[in-house]
């Protein structure tokens, strides 16, 4: 399957299970896969045929800003939802990164797979 993707994209969001997080915003690091035909779009240069890697970065900041969580767990699960939703994605691979969460490491976090790989 051909994919569209997105690698290391850094947002700033309310997350987090304790009370003091959810009075700051932190940095997530976000990966994302997305299985997409892209033949269509190459074949007339067009834009309107494929996921358009920039809009989406933009609707999953939007989207982690608009519903804060405790959760990383909870935000990889809903935005998946989201994004295959809005955008029609048939599979989508999802890492969620939290690098300030854990003192002496790089960054811990999740990565999820949804959908119809084929
Ligand atoms: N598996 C997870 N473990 C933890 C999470 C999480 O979202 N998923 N969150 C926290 C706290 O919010 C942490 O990031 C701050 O100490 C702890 N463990």
């Amino acid at each position: 399957m051909d994919k569209v993707f997105i690698k290391g994209l850094s947002i700033q969001t309310t997350i987090g299970f304790y009370q003091w997080e959810k009075e700051i915003k932190q940095t997530l690091i976000i990966d994302l896969a997305m299985g997409w035909n892209i033949a269509a779009a190459a074949k007339n240069d067009e834009l309107a045929k494929t996921l358009d890697y920039a809009d989406i970065s933009l609707a999953v900041e939007r989207f982690a800003n608009e519903n804060p969580v405790d959760l990383i767990e909870t935000l990889a699960e809903r935005l998946a939802n989201f994004l295959m939703t809005q955008y029609q994605i048939p599979w989508l691979k999802l890492s969620i990164g939290k690098p300030g969460a854990v003192h002496n490491t790089q960054t811990v976090g999740v990565e999820i797979e949804r959908g119809q790989y084929n």
